[in-house]
């Protein structure tokens, strides 16, 4: 039994304790109207000092900090009095308006303050010093914060994450309440990353039908989104109905098959999804990934069969600039450069040391002596930074290379697409195996009439994180040109690391170095004596002994929270190389306290950030997935933190930290595509076993490029280098490619 008193408090706010900017978490200091002062703990989203509320809970003993009260619900009014409105406005609320411009504004406009800024900010000009321009920017703020403070309320009082309010708004502004009450089912948009249940709770909280045709649809569309970053391109029909009606379906409704495909058939109807026969499957798409497996498989099939003619002779071109090249190409180097030279699209896959990255400075060369403009791309920064480091000549991002931005409401947009293509003859795209079937459409859309493509990867590595097994499936269907590199060079060969990748890659167990070596195993198995071994190797004996920097290592494990998770991992690594400091300061996120000189990863693509480099002065946007960098300095007054990445340095709002982790320690996935001097590997027992898996464990090996410390039990390695599961995709691109001719080529147009 509840044997809670609840009480009501009226009061002010005086000060935030603290706020978390993630769930809107705050202690405050409240005068009550009895005059007394109160320290209030619940979720206050938004709340700013002068704020008068209206509390309900009951009072708790903290056992540090005494007597508190705990607030279940509240009601707030903005505050009336002019000291009230010059603190609320002071607040940080505003950028632009300190305490003292705010004290001013409110005594210049007293109780109507609210009023002159949300109806007439010209008003503002009255005060001397605030330009026509600044009134503007001030009123413009004010409502954008006053409709973020409703959409908020509507939020909370639904129990919905409060971090929702600036994705909503950026989208939906002042309408976003009525959308949602309309349909609360658009929070499954992969934008907002909600569960499917969070929409679910507020549809039954506004009393909408548990059997209605939206909450069918959306179950629909929130299956196959969801399975997108399982790797799935469709879901067969028999398996998306039996999966939507246990996601629908409770003790209070049954959802049965017959509604799962009525729902299928509408959304097949309205153009949402497609449903087709396809690799012996009834297979059911969202519209876009279909279009885009079509399309590749169109366009891919059609430059694959392309073939480049010559009025010379140009075997003897490439014999002469072979003959040039520093050692002599093995002969599947020569017929890559040779097939390249010759083919619309070539593939060119091999396991480290097999000699890829020669191969592409080949290839390069044969490209600018037939005069041809190439440009050199990869997945991720890192990678594109290798590639360039390694061609000396300049790579981008994806992203970069297409320009991405983003679109009103939110969506990614490619500045060169379809009817802007990029200008070049020739792309070279390395890491291939991470590159996902809409990424890939993006830059095959982008490519000029008549370009050719090289894709370069290890087919080997993990599939990427986004939908389709696009390597794979290119290799497999046998209608692209492809030379796999198999002969590892002996320069590669001195390597323990490259010579355990292979093994590991062929299903035998690694074999540690000697001394000298660059291969090494710790044995331990309990989580925390890994832990604690590779805190110590961080941040001593690595240093120590080989002369690493803490910044040249990089600790990876497979997993985020079980065993040695990468969470753990930071806290203690935090701990060992970054430790509090009077000096540094700190800001708490929700679990993380975010520290100056700490290493952090962007963990969603964000387009909008701004960056600048500092040598050139050149500006940019876009701060990608997967990006490293590390906290320079945290303003706490302006709320913000300065962060470099490489070269870069952006700016992040408290706001933003949702998309920022420690990244001390990283999944093996979030590290595809780069590479770093030394890795350290955590393999506690523990780990759950859908992550032991050999391409989980060759990726890692493979991300190290002069040492490698595997600290972990010998019985998780055997069972990684054992269990060759790849977990399957549906994925039909290999199917398409091999139908002649291409299934929905009309379709296409
Ligand atoms: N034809 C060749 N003869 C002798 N050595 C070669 C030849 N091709 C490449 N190498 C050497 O083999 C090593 C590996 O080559 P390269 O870096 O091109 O391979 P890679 O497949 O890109 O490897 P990784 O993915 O590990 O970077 C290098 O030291 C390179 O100089």
């Amino acid at each position: 039994m509840d044997e809670r008193e609840y009480v009501l408090i009226r009061g002010t706010v005086e000060q935030i304790v603290f706020y978390n900017q993630e769930n809107g978490y705050a202690v405050l200091r409240l005068a009550s109207e009895e005059g007394a002062e109160v320290t209030a703990t619940g979720t206050f989203p938004n709340i700013g000092p002068g704020e008068q509320v209206i509390l309900t809970g009951y009072w708790v003993t903290h056992p540090s900090y005494g007597e508190q009260f705990a607030t279940e619900a509240f009601e707030r009014r903005l505050p009336s009095s002019v000291r009230g409105i010059a603190e609320y406005l002071g607040s940080g609320l505003i950028r632009g308006v300190g305490q003292r411009l705010a004290a001013r504004i409110a005594e210049r406009f007293g109780e109507d303050t609210f009023d002159v800024l949300t109806h007439a900010p010209d008003r503002l000009t009255e005060i001397r010093g605030i330009t026509e321009k600044k009134a503007r920017e001030i009123g413009r703020q004010f409502i954008e914060q006053s409709e973020m403070r409703l959409l908020m309320d509507f939020l909370s009082e639904h129990n919905l994450p409060v971090s929702l309010t600036p994705l909503l708004y950026k989208r939906l502004h002042d309408s976003a309440i009525d959308a949602l009450c309309e349909n609360p089912y658009l929070l499954c948009d992969p934008y907002y990353d909600v569960e499917f249940r969070i929409a679910d709770g507020l549809a039954m909280e506004l009393g909408l039908s548990l059997l209605s045709d939206e909450r069918a649809d959306a179950g629909v569309l929130y299956t196959l989104t969801f399975n997108l970053d399982n790797g799935h391109t469709f879901i067969p029909m028999e398996k998306l109905t039996h999966t939507v009606c246990v996601l629908l379906s409770d003790e209070d409704v049954e959802f049965d098959e017959a509604r799962a495909l009525e729902s299928i058939l509408r959304l097949s109807e309205r153009g949402k999804l497609v449903r087709e026969q396809i690799a012996g499957r009834d297979a059911v798409y969202l519209r876009s990934i279909h279009d885009a497996e079509a399309y590749l498989a169109e366009m891919l099939g059609g430059m694959a069969e392309r073939c480049f003619l010559y009025d010379f002779d140009v075997d003897e071109l490439l014999g002469a600039l072979m003959e040039g090249s520093e050692f002599p190409y093995s002969e599947k180097q020569k017929q890559a450069i040779s097939v390249a030279a010759r083919s619309g699209l070539v593939i060119l896959t091999g396991g480290p040391g097999t000699g890829k990255t020669t191969t592409v400075r080949g290839i390069l060369q044969v490209f600018e002596a037939l005069g041809l403009h190439t440009l050199l791309a990869a997945p991720t920064g890192r990678a594109a930074k290798r590639l360039s480091d390694l061609t000396g000549i300049e790579a981008r991002t994806i992203h970069r290379l297409l320009e991405a931005g983003f679109a009103a409401g939110g969506r990614t947009a490619f500045a060169h697409n379809l009817t802007n293509p990029l200008e070049c003859d020739a792309v070279i795209l390395d890491e291939v195996s991470m590159v996902d079937i809409t990424l890939m459409q993006a830059l095959v859309e982008a490519l000029p009439h008549g370009a050719r493509l090289v894709l370069v990867g290890d087919a080997d590595q993990l599939p990427p994180v986004g939908p389709g097994n696009f390597l794979r499936d290119m290799i497999g269907s046998h209608r692209v040109p492809t030379i796999g590199l198999t002969e590892i060079f002996r320069q590669a060969q001195k390597s323990d690391i490259v010579m355990n990748a292979h093994a590991v890659n062929a299903g035998r167990m690694p074999v540690p170095s000697g001394a000298d070596g660059d291969f090494f195993f710790l044995k331990r198995s309990e989580p925390s004596a890994v832990i604690e071994t590779v805190a110590q190797l961080c941040a001593s004996r690595l240093p120590k002994h080989y002369g690493f920097t803490p910044a040249q290592i990089q600790v990876l494990s497979p997993a985020k929270r079980q065993g040695s998770g990468t969470v753990a991992l930071n806290r203690r690594l935090q701990e060992a190389l970054n430790p509090p400091a009077e000096s540094k300061l700190e800001k708490r996120f929700g679990d993380w306290i975010f520290r100056e000189g700490d290493r952090v990863m962007q963990v969603r693509n964000n387009y909008d950030i701004v960056w600048e480099r500092r040598e050139d002065e050149e500006q940019g946007t876009g701060i990608f997935n997967g990006d490293v960098g590390e906290i320079l300095q945290i303003f706490p007054q302006q709320e913000c933190m300065v962060i470099r990445f490489d070269d870069r340095i952006a700016t992040y709002t408290y706001d933003m930290l949702g998309e920022l982790e420690l990244a001390y320690a990283v999944t093996v996935h979030k590290s595809q595509g780069s590479e770093f001097d030394a890795v350290v590997l955590a393999l506690s027992d523990g780990l759950p076993r859908r992550l032991l898996t050999r391409n989980i464990l060759y990726t890692a090996i493979t991300r190290a490029k002069q040492l490698l410390v595997i600290v972990g039990s010998a019985d998780t390695v055997a069972y990684m280098v054992e269990n060759n599961q790849k977990g399957r995709r549906y994925s039909a691109l290999k199917a398409r490619l091999r139908a002649e001719p291409t299934p929905n080529a009309s379709v296409l147009g």
